[in-house]
This record gives C-alpha cells, structure tokens and sequence, in this order.
C-alpha cells in the first residue's frame, strides 16, 4: 500500500520523508508533484510560490526588478531555507544554478530529476519569454537543455524519464525509481 510504502530505508535522506523534484521547466514538476504529494499523503509545497510569497512579487517582476541574478539568488536563498519533513518539493527549474540550495535540498530530501525529451518540452513550452524562464541573452530553449541537463544530473539521486508518460504514469514511475535501491545515487554520496 502506497501510504505505507517505505523507499531506500537505509538512506539518511529518507528518514526525512522528502522528495525534491529538479528538471526543465515544463516538466511537469508543479502538475505531477501535487498528484505525487497526494498518492503518498505528502504535503506539498512549490518553490516559486514561496520565492513569490517571500518576496511579496510575482516571479516575472522579481526578474524585471533584480535581473537574472538577482532572482538566482533569491532563489537559492530561499530554496537553502525550505525545512519542511513529509513533503514533496517542486523546484523552480533554474534552482541548479545555486549550489547552497542543492546540497541543502540533497540533505533534507530525495532529489528525483524529471527528464523530459527536448521535442516534448519545446512542445510543451509555447513562448520561452512568456513563461518566464532564465535565459542568457540569445540563448535558445536547445542552449539551456544542453547546459542544464548535466546539472541536473549531477544532482540527483534519481533520474526518471516521464516525457512519453501522462501524470499518473510519471507518478507511478517515480515511486517505483524510489522503491529501486540499485538506482541510488551514483556518485556514490
Ligand atoms: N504528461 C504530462 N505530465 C506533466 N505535464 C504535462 C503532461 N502533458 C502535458 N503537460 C503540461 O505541461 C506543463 C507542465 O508544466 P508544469 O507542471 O508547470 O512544469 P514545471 O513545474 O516542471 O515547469 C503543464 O502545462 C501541463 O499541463
Ligand atoms: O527554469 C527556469 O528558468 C524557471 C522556471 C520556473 O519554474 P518551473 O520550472 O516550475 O516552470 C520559475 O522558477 C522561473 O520562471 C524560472
Ligand atoms: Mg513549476
């Protein structure tokens, strides 16, 4: 029974009972992180809504008042502060690009990468500009995957591929990545 599911025992991050999801934007990590929340009984809290309510300003004017790195860092301050236990964490998707808040996310959670093929997330995604997303001037939606993608793994402690799969598959297929011990972490950390 999925309430009582109890995934990777011996891992320190489980006794916390937290999942972080991390990937591109548009991968699903607000649509499938509730759904997620709910089928394990989680709370469930999204980091751009956090970095809004701290900050008193919707995302896009945090990053028309502060700029890119303004609002990396910002992001990073906030995403080093979440404590929270029995949650699942949807990150923003340039969280990676601050290292404090990864390795405080990577203590206090299981941090699962979304992977998402990058035809079905220039699908998914309409107008970069509209959405909000941090790009370097003249970078384009192929430029950012190809920069962000190594990060993303480089943080995870599970990759699960969900770009062909519909919510519930996707949810279904990260609890299964949690259940595998063979797919820990392997940077061996
Ligand atoms: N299989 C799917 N899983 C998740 N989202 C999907 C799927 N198919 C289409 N979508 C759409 O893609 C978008 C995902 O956005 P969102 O959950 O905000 O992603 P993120 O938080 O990772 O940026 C939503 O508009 C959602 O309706
Ligand atoms: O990847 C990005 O550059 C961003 C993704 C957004 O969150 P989602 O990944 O939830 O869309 C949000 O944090 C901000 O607009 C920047
Ligand atoms: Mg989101």
């Amino acid at each position: 029974m999925l309430l009582n599911h109890k995934y990777i025992a011996e891992d320190k991050e489980a006794d916390m009972e937290n999942i972080t999801l991390i990937g591109m934007p548009g991968a699903g990590k607000s649509t499938v992180g509730i759904v997620l929340a709910k089928v394990l009984g989680y709370d469930f809290i999204d980091s751009d809504l956090l970095i809004q309510k701290e900050e008193g300003k919707l995302l896009w004017q945090i990053m028309r008042d502060e700029g890119i790195a303004g609002f990396n860092q910002i992001e990073e301050r906030v995403n080093s502060q979440i404590n929270v236990t029995h949650s699942v964490i949807a990150t923003g998707g340039s969280v990676i690009y601050g290292p404090k808040a990864m390795e405080h996310l990577r203590s206090i959670s299981t941090v699962v990468y979304l992977k998402v093929n990058y035809r079905t997330l220039r699908r998914r995604l309409g107008d970069l500009n509209k959405r909000g997303v941090v790009l370097k001037p003249g970078q384009s939606l192929s430029d950012l995957y190809q920069e962000r993608t190594p990060l993303y793994e480089q943080y995870a402690h599970r990759i699960v591929s969900v770009g062909g799969k519909n919510v519930q598959q996707s949810v279904e297929e990260i609890i299964n990545a949690l259940s595998d011990s063979s797919a820990v972490d392997t940077r061996g950390q």
